[in-house]
């Protein structure tokens, strides 16, 4: 990387867009036998950052190609400011929506400057306001002295910020954005979300943004909508959840459980490890959820009886895992602070009421 991040241009020089509102309603995506989706149907309101989360495969990018107009629905409507744009009624060429569109491979133009790949989507303009606005883009995102260079001689992170350049220029109301930060390295990934987000707030356009990565959804989007098989699974604000997730398969898609088969009897549920609240839950066999970091490691005598088999760093926590009778598989436990503790030794554990979750069996 050529260009430190910290050095992208000066804030407050991105073209301010008026933000659209998107709603998508009831939409279906079949391919063949394949439905891609299936009864989907969220909002996005103006200016806001909305993250398209799930696994591999569950129709992310398929809705947003139906929302830039790149795809065509089998049923179902996509409304932008209260006009449809894809239905029974209409149908809107990409061109005509006003939106901004960045890919996981950046899609930049080979045998395009960078200045000339900025400028593509600025063909409506007369040739000397494009250059200038897309000059201004440029060195919004720290690199227009790479104005004349083309995007092979860029870094990841330095292609990654001309496609940012070339999506926000033209100042869409919307910006659709597909994994636009998967192909970076970790170490610059965090710098140049942050940036890229800082930006977008910037240009004050609606974002739809599509991650597989739960913890990149909850740093960058207002609202998160967790898809699974076509279908949204649970729509929310990022501690919403987290905290409250209404299904297995959301508890799962945030954290990394340790799981006990559960009986909920009269607003309790018993497990091997004790009896843990468990209002308005329906009675019968459950699955208990126990956070990693919802468990109190103490000397012998303070809670369940247990025996450390495994003690590893892993830089801010401790990761332990603790052998109790009654469990099948040890109980992780992640420690901010390991302290004393060492493998083969006898502890007592407390797990905390509060970060606990209980699911019906059956329902992930
Ligand atoms: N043009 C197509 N023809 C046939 N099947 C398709 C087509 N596009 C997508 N699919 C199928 O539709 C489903 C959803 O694909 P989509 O690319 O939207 O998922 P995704 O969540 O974006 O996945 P990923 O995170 O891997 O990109 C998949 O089963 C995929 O194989």
């Amino acid at each position: 990387m050529r260009w430190p991040w910290r050095e992208w241009g000066p804030r407050g020089t991105a073209g301010a867009a008026f933000p659209s509102s998107l709603s998508i309603e009831d939409v279906h995506q079949a391919y063949g036998e394949v439905a891609a989706l299936s009864g989907v149907s969220l909002s996005a309101d103006p200016g806001e950052i909305v993250g398209l989360l799930g696994h591999s495969g569950c129709g992310k990018t398929t809705l947003l190609r139906i929302a830039a107009g790149i795809e065509r629905p089998t049923a179902g409507r996509v409304v932008l400011d209260g006009q449809e744009v894809a239905g029974p009624n209409a149908f809107v060429e990409p061109e005509a929506r006003g939106v901004g569109l960045m890919f996981q491979d950046y899609a930049l133009f080979p045998h395009l400057t960078n200045l000339r790949n900025v400028m593509f989507g600025l063909r409506r303009l007369p040739p000397a306001e494009a250059e200038k606005v897309a000059r201004r883009a440029l060195a919004r995102v720290g690199l227009d002295r790479y104005a004349e260079d083309y995007p092979h001689m860029l870094s990841g992170g330095e292609q990654q910020r001309v496609a940012l350049a070339r999506a926000v220029a033209p100042r869409p109301g919307i910006l659709l954005m597909d994994e636009p930060f998967s192909n970076l390295d970790r170490r610059m990934r965090d710098a140049i979300r942050d940036e890229t987000v800082a930006l977008m707030r910037e240009t004050g356009a609606t974002a739809i943004v599509v991650t597989h990565d739960p913890e990149e959804a909850m740093r960058i989007a207002d609202r998160i909508v967790l898809m699974r098989g076509g279908k949204v699974e649970q729509i929310g604000t990022a501690e919403e959840l987290y905290r409250r997730p209404q299904s297995l398969f959301a508890a799962r898609f945030f954290c990394d459980f340790n799981e006990l088969p559960g009986d909920v009897k009269a607003g309790r549920v018993m497990t091997p490890l004790g009896a843990f609240p468990a209002p308005g839950e329906p009675e019968g066999q459950a699955v208990v959820c126990v956070r990693p970091q919802g468990i109190v490691v103490g000397t012998p005598g303070e809670g369940i009886p247990g025996r450390i088999t495994m003690r590893c760093f892993l830089g801010e926590v401790d990761l332990l895992h603790i052998s109790l009778h009654g469990l099948e598989r040890p109980l992780q436990a992640r420690l901010r602070n390991g302290g004393p503790f060492h493998e083969g030794q006898d502890v007592g554990v407390t797990i905390m009421p509060d970060e606990v979750l209980v699911f019906a069996a059956g329902g992930a």
